[in-house]
């Protein structure tokens, strides 16, 4: 399976860092406008890479486009000549397969997913939806794919996909956030920056493993940690009254909303 990238910035560079543990790299191919992204990719993981859309792309077998959403109307319509024999999949957020098929000129084999930033280790989590045309080998094809870096979940409705953005799409970032806040508090209190960096990290994989094993609810492991008037529950005072969790879900929500956007905006406004 020949499979190329139209755009390889920090999301094609998770997919492809997650594909080459599986597939050869020269069977890889990267449209990249950038040429010291085009280096980068070639030298890092030994795919081919290109500066246009050309007669090149004819030989792919999939095509994956991991272009900005602003410019994924002019880059299919460009495209479109080239891969008329091609797997579409699509991991921008927000823009309608349907939108997307019309750019490649009524092109039926689209796949539209939400990978995630994680996928670089092999640990993504990609959320997917197909056009209906799309049959059980495309279906296949695609999730082999995804799955080379990590978990796939199939939706039903392909609006669910503006949901799956919002959480795991962007989520990586609310991660960080959460880090880069607990690492300058670690800092505050009167740790170095490596050991607060050490303890935070160890946290952060050592709950999300232990939540990813356990048979218990969250909830339940959140409770255990939290003795009666002990040092948790003063923490988790101070965000209750914050109402944090209903911040997290507003945060979502805005998330989920701006996916809508991207493809209300792009979709309509073009032919
Ligand atoms: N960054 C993330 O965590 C995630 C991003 N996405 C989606 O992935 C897509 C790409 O996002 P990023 O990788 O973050 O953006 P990025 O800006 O890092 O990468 C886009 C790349 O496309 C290149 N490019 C622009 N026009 C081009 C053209 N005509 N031909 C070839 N290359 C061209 C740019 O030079 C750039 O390197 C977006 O549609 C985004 O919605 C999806 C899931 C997660
Ligand atoms: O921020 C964005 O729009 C993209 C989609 C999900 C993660 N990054």
């Amino acid at each position: 399976m020949k499979i190329g990238f139209i755009g390889g910035g920090n999301m094609a560079n998770a997919l492809i860092g997650g594909l080459v543990k599986q597939i050869d790299p020269t069977q890889i191919w990267v449209v990249e406008i950038n040429a010291e992204a085009r280096a980068k990719l070639a030298e890092q993981y030994g795919v081919q890479t290109q500066a246009t859309l050309d007669h090149n792309l004819q030989a792919l077998d999939v095509v994956v486009l991991a272009v900005k959403p602003q410019s994924l109307p002019a880059v299919a319509q460009a495209l479109q000549p080239y891969v008329q024999q091609a797997l579409i999949i699509s991991i921008a957020a927000g823009i309608r397969a349907t939108d997307l098929s019309r750019w490649l000129g009524g092109h039926p084999r689209i796949v539209r997913t939400m990978p995630n930033t994680p996928a670089l280790i092999g640990l993504g989590v990609t959320g997917m939806a197909a056009l209906p045309a799309v049959n059980t080998a495309d279906r296949a094809s695609a999730t082999q794919i995804m799955q080379a870096v990590g978990q796939t979940v199939w939706l039903e409705q392909e609006s669910q996909l503006d949901a799956v953005t919002a959480l795991s799409g962007s989520g990586p970032a609310y991660v960080f956030y959460f880090m880069e806040s607990m690492l300058a508090a670690g800092q505050q209190m009167g740790l170095s920056a490596d050991q607060a960096q050490t303890l935070v990290m160890g946290t952060f994989v050592g709950a999300a493993q232990l939540a990813a094993q356990a048979s218990d609810p969250v909830s339940t492991l959140r409770e255990r940690v939290t003795s009666k008037g002990g040092t948790t529950a003063a923490a988790l005072e101070v965000l209750a009254a914050q109402q944090v969790n209903n911040q997290i879900q507003s945060a979502l929500e805005a998330a989920r909303l701006r996916a809508m956007e991207l493809g209300d905006e792009l979709g309509g406004a073009t032919p």
